[in-house]
């Protein structure tokens, strides 16, 4: 918008020269003006090379105003005869401000056009070219007056422009917080039951014909009501705690964890056929076993029972979840602190 407006003052000034408004020599507008566009072009230039960014305010607003600022003065010297004109490009800059600026911003800038107009007429008064001294007076006293009610309109402008860029901010944060909550479970920040449902559909489409692979853990925590009789039932909660992080330490990244409900657990180990999972299931269990609970009593361990399946090809998301369930069930009446996989089942 910017070069745009550069463009209608290059032109106003060249028009005026085709209507001998103004006497230059070509040659002398040729060499003005080149060095005026290779100021304006910089701006484009600047942001279209990230130099830009360089910048405490990377729209260099600021600057851009003041070039222009000064370009329309040169304009204003040049062609006094069409100062109205011109005054008038001085509010539209005013007016740009309202994209960017702030209050600072608009004294900086309502300042510099204000210093710039009044030089300009005082030389065009002392070389005899301005208007009449009456009529330059009034025109100077409203242009001001315009000059202040525009800035005025600009500030409030931006304000609100500012206003609503911060209540869009805190909308996105809060959606994107509602969003998260609505798939996560809030005691341990894993996926909740209704989003495992949902990864789950997603990865039987993608296994549905059989080329893609991924299996599913299906994990107890064993004797969970005696650390909640015990210790307590916000012991119980750190310990479901511990058990997320651990969890999460032993899949990839692309895997997924998600809380079932209770101490009930589901990793979704994705592209990874039965023996991987099986490897995986180890590596949880055995962390588990291992992992140093403070807030229970020294020696007091709290292990896992895992039932551990891959997803069959046109099976549904039910029938798997279920062989993993007697595959838990079936680790639980072994003895507990153990995996077992379907191909231990007998009639699954
Ligand atoms: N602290 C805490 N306890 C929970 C939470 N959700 C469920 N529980 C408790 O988890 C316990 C589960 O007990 P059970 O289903 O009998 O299972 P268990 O004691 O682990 O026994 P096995 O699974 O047979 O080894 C119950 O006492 C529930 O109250 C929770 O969010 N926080």
């Amino acid at each position: 918008m910017a070069t745009g407006s550069g463009l209608v003052l290059t032109a106003v000034v060249l028009l005026s020269m085709a209507l001998d408004l103004v006497q230059m020599p070509m040659a002398y507008f040729f060499l003005l003006y080149t060095m005026i566009w290779l100021g304006n072009l910089c701006f484009p230039l600047m942001i279209s090379y990230d130099i830009n960014l360089l910048f405490k305010d990377p729209s260099l607003t600021i600057p851009q105003l003041i070039w222009h600022t000064f370009t329309n003065t040169i304009s204003i010297y040049l062609v006094p005869e069409l100062q109205n004109v011109f005054l008038m490009y001085y509010l539209l800059v005013v007016l740009f401000g309202a994209f960017r600026m702030q209050k600072r911003g608009f004294f900086i800038v309502g300042g510099f056009i204000l210093l710039c107009y009044t030089t300009v007429m005082l030389v065009h008064q002392l070389s005899g070219a301005g208007a009449e001294i009456k009529e330059q007076s009034l025109i100077s006293l409203f242009f001001i007056f315009m000059l202040v009610g525009v800035s005025i309109i600009g500030t409030e402008i931006s304000s609100l422009r500012w206003a609503l860029k911060k209540r869009n901010a805190e909308m996105n944060e809060v959606m994107k917080q509602a969003k998260e909550q609505a798939i996560t479970d809030d005691l341990t920040g894993l996926y909740n039951r209704r989003h495992l449902m949902a990864i789950l559909r997603h990865q039987q489409a993608l296994a549905y014909r059989g080329e893609y692979v991924f299996s599913l853990c299906f994990v107890d925590l064993d004797h969970f009501k005696q650390v909640n009789d015990r210790y307590g039932h916000k012991a119980g909660d750190e310990v479901l705690q511990t058990f997320a992080d651990i969890a999460r330490n032993c899949v990839r990244e692309v895997d997924f964890v998600a809380r079932l409900g209770g101490e009930e657990f589901v990793l979704v180990l994705v592209q990874t056929p039965l023996e991987g999972a099986c490897l995986v299931a180890e590596r949880l269990r055995l962390s588990m076993e291992q992992a140093r609970l403070d807030i229970l009593a020294p020696g007091h361990r709290v292990t896992a029972s895992i039932g551990v399946t891959q997803y069959r090809p046109k099976e549904s998301i039910e029938e798997t979840m279920h062989r993993a369930d007697i595959a838990v069930y079936s680790a639980k009446n072994r003895g507990r602190n153990q995996l077992v996989s379907d191909h231990e089942l007998e009639h699954y």
